[in-house]
């Protein structure tokens, strides 16, 4: 048997395929863009006793005919002038509409004989106005085979035959042996059929003298051309006509199953709510059904031969194809432009598709299909969606449960047609459309995951010290302690009688401000300030040289670097005032919480500022804010926690309710103090709208540092913006910036940098175990004096002990710091680290984490045996230094 190529490589890729799949009834056309005309070169190949040879029968004027594909028939076939062809499978009308580059294999035998031909199809309509003995012998053999036969005597008979619709016949035979008969005009009677689409599939039978097919090749193209697949030369052989109708049977009417199937899948592909692609070889896109056209918002004619990576949003369409050409299949996320400029991220899968044989002839692409208005651009989504919550048929068993989980469903798609477009009621919606084809089990999972999400504290971490696991009872302590909010619930509620929150340090005064304030510093403290853009800047030092007045150099040395006071507005003596008062605010004997730490907290904020991805982020107000909020952040800080504050009923609780107790009156006071008095009211200089700006980003900054709410603000950090930056040179996985779609960019909305504020403040705040060991070390031994006074403090006045295992002689230092890397520290800087770049940072870290891990193994090491240790000075020099070595 054969096929039909237009070139060489093609027949023997189509040899090859005959071969391998044994199909006597392949058949295959290239357009030849060779040729100057527009003709469907076509060539045939034969097997003739297992050998295959190649014939070149027709060229046949695609004008006429666009879709042809030619089929030889057997040898014998030839033999006895016998041209069969049929062309069903691409007809313009149909979405997969041929094109030049594509070309379409069809007909494997395996396949077509697998399909059963539906047997009202074996239905022939007979025209001719003479019924002589070849059409008797036709009618009589037909009949014997279960054919059903009828015959018209006209073209007007035999058309409406045709139009009527019911009970179309699916083979017709013309008689063709009458060149001057009016009453049947084969040329009318195969155009008017072939111009209905329903007809399309009819097989349309040529009965010919034997001289038409031997003398007239002219004729023969014609008669193809205007539509008929098949042209038989007449003969009373009923063999003859047994072969006939049994190659119409397994073949034409079988191939007219399949197209009818073809159809129906189409249509089926049309009324599916998943958008679907298919692409032929080269990616270029043959067919996208309705969903895809209305969620993109394109006609079929605007996608189909345009390349797919024209719609794609994301540069990794070429991922996508290269694993397609390897024939795998690929799942993610795809990202589709929409007509009108927004695009959709859908899940997406991805698969080769075999029409026959081994090679892959098409590229599939399956979006999974989501609820109404979840992912598609407004208005985009048209009625077809109507019905998707449509939840009588979910479980509808009388198990009650089931029932109760219904109407709950119900509910909430009641609730999703509502016009709510919070992020939140588009996942729960997308998860009550998921339910809906989902068994048992992961609806009830499902109903867990809604009612998770119905908790308006989306981020907010859940984890309750009873709950967690946690390897020793230090960390348990430390951490249950640091992300619990309110008071600590134990049977105690005696109030302390020494509230310490009450006793401040006395303020030094403001003194007289010089205008160049570095001017008045020591050579030795210029000096160090020299370094104060540098990760092992040694702020203790400071706090040495300057008397404890750490932050009053450090914040003149570093907001007069940002020209903080350009950008309020206010001159350098404004800003020395402030920082004195604010200084004098922070309580020198707290051991931890005192202004050193803001002064550590502000050398911090001002080294991230300096990177370049916040510096391309942030303006030199927010940079202002950045840095006031981490000067403020603990002001007056009473060097016990929330908890403590809470327990011992302490008016900062009180006036606060037990909510951010700490960090609420750190930025009131901030603001209190600041705007009291003009001579040192920073922000005296601001227009009114860009102070309640200030304002507000202070108060967002100062709050983001409760613990409590750590949890919640890294992972809003992470889902929102520790994604790759526009801005970015470095290419990002792969693609370069211009590639990457602008949704997993770099935050650019108020809202997103807001976050990177948060983020970075609370960096800053707890950036001491990230620092050079020797600081480390320093910060952990007085963190844990303050946590030991705290508990002396909690054990003397009978409050509840927040954390008992902070107890001085106990307690195990290495632990603590362990327990706070592994709970906090550890992933927060692997984060920031990779949203900021700042590779020091990580090193010191995980030294310090090991320096630690080596101290616990040592058993157990207390506050006052880190205070007698020897530090190791023998660690690493880090990879890039970020500075001078603060081991030194
Ligand atoms: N090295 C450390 N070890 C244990 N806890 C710490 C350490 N550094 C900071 N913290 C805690 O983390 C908290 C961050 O917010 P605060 O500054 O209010 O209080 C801080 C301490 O309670």
């Amino acid at each position: 048997m054969g096929c039909v190529s237009s070139s060489k490589d093609v027949f023997e890729y189509h040899y090859d395929a005959i071969e391998k799949t044994n199909s006597d009834t392949l058949g295959r056309i290239l357009h030849d863009q060779t040729a100057n005309t527009d003709v469907w070169n076509t060539e045939i190949a034969v097997r003739n006793n297992n050998d295959l040879t190649e014939n070149r029968l027709l060229n046949i004027p695609s004008e006429m005919w666009d879709n042809c594909c030619r089929r030889s028939g057997s040898a014998s076939d030839l033999s006895r002038d016998t041209v069969d062809a049929y062309s069903p499978i691409n007809r313009s009308d149909s979405p997969l509409a041929q094109t030049p580059e594509n070309n379409y294999m069809f007909g494997c035998s395996k396949y077509i004989q697998d399909l059963r031909p539906n047997p009202t199809l074996k239905n022939i309509l007979a025209v001719t106005s003479k019924e002589d003995s070849v059409w008797q012998s036709i009618a009589t053999t037909a009949r014997n085979l279960d054919w059903t036969v009828n015959r018209v005597t006209s073209s007007e008979e035999a058309l409406e035959c045709f139009h009527k619709g019911n009970g179309v016949p699916a083979v017709a035979f013309v008689d063709c042996r009458y060149q001057n008969d009016k009453t049947v005009d084969a040329h009318q009677i195969a155009r008017s059929l072939r111009s209905i689409r329903k007809n399309a599939h009819v097989v349309l039978v040529a009965l010919v003298r034997k001289s038409f097919v031997v003398k007239n090749e002219k004729d023969v193209t014609s008669i193809l051309t205007s539509g008929f697949n098949k042209i038989i030369v007449e003969t009373c052989n009923k063999n003859v006509w047994i072969k006939e109708l049994q190659q119409l049977e397994k073949e034409d009417i079988t191939m007219r199953s399949m197209l009818a199937q073809q159809d129906a899948v189409l249509a089926a592909l049309d009324k599916t709510k998943d958008l679907v692609i298919i692409t032929d070889l080269k990616h270029n896109i043959q067919y996208m059904n309705k969903s895809g056209s209305m969620i993109l918002g394109y006609a079929a004619e605007d996608v189909v031969n345009k390349p797919l990576a024209a719609f794609h949003q994301l540069g990794d369409i070429d991922q996508i194809t290269k694993k397609l050409e390897k024939n795998i299949e690929w799942d993610g996320k795809v990202s589709w432009k929409c007509k009108n400029g927004e695009h959709v991220y859908l899940q997406c899968r991805a698969s080769p598709f075999r029409s026959f044989g081994k090679e892959t002839t098409n590229y599939i692409y399956v979006q999974e299909s989501i609820g109404e208005g979840h992912g598609y651009p407004r208005g985009s989504v048209p009625s077809i969606r109507k019905g998707s919550y449509d939840l009588k048929s979910i479980n509808s068993d009388d198990f009650s449960f089931k029932g109760a989980q219904s109407a709950r469903r119900q509910s909430l798609a009641k609730l999703h047609n509502l016009p709510l477009e919070a992020p939140i009621t588009k996942v729960i919606s997308l998860i009550c459309t998921a339910q809906e084809n989902s068994n048992d089990q992961v609806v009830q999972i499902l109903d867990k995951v809604v009612d998770i999400l119905r908790v308006t504290e989306l981020y907010s971490s859940h984890l309750k010290t009873e709950n967690i696991k946690y390897d020793d009872p230090v960390t348990s302590d430390l951490i249950g302690a640091l992300i619990t909010q309110g008071p600590v619930h134990v049977t105690s509620t005696r109030r302390s009688s020494n509230d310490s929150a009450t006793v401040k340090s006395q303020p030094y005064g403001l003194g007289i401000a010089k205008m160049n304030f570095m001017a008045s510093v020591t050579p030795q403290i210029k000096e160090l300030l020299d370094m104060a853009l540098y990760w092992d800047f040694n702020v203790f030092k400071l706090e040495e040289l300057t008397m404890k007045r750490p932050l009053v150099h450090l914040g003149m040395n570093l907001l007069t670097h940002f020209e903080v006071h350009k950008t309020l507005g206010c001159d350098e003596r404004t800003l020395h005032a402030w920082l004195t008062v604010v200084e004098s605010h922070y309580h020198a004997k707290n051991t931890y919480h005192n202004s050193t730490h803001a002064a550590d907290v502000l050398q911090a904020t001002a080294m991230f500022l300096e990177k370049d991805r916040i510096k391309r982020l942030l303006d030199q107000l927010d940079e202002a804010c950045c840095l006031i909020a981490a000067i403020t952040h603990d002001i007056d800080h009473p060097g016990k926690s929330s908890a403590f504050l809470c327990n011992s009923q302490n008016d900062l609780a009180i006036l606060y309710n037990d909510i951010s107790v700490l960090e609420s009156h750190h930025a009131a006071l901030t603001f209190k103090l600041t705007t009291r008095d003009d001579r040192l009211n920073i922000f005296k200089g601001l227009e009114k709208d860009t102070y309640k700006v200030v304002r507000q980003n202070v108060i967002d900054m100062i709050l983001a540092t409760e613990m409590t709410k750590h949890f919640e603000h890294l992972a809003k950090f992470v889902s929102v913006c520790n994604k790759p930056s526009t801005l970015d040179d470095a290419p990002i996985d792969g693609l370069t910036p211009s590639e990457v779609s602008p949704e997993i960019l770099a935050p650019t909305s108020a809202e997103e940098i807001n976050l990177v504020k948060r983020m970075l403040i609370k960096c800053a705040d707890v950036s001491n175990p990230t620092r050079p060991l020797k600081m480390c070390v320093e910060w952990a031994k007085r963190i844990a004096d303050e946590y030991f006074n705290q508990t002396d403090e909690e054990k003397i006045n009978h409050l509840p002990v927040v954390m008992p295992m902070f107890d001085r002689a106990t307690c195990s230092i290495p632990k603590s710091q362990i327990g706070f890397m592994d709970y906090i520290i550890n992933d927060m800087f692997e984060t920031w680290d990779s949203f900021i770049d700042m590779p020091e940072m990580l090193y010191y870290m995980r030294s310090n984490y090991q320096y630690w891990k080596d101290l616990e193994e040592k058993g157990t090491i207390s506050y006052s045996d880190v205070c007698k240790m020897p530090l190791a000075t023998t660690l690493p020099k880090i990879p890039e230094s970020g500075g001078n070595n603060a081991e030194n």
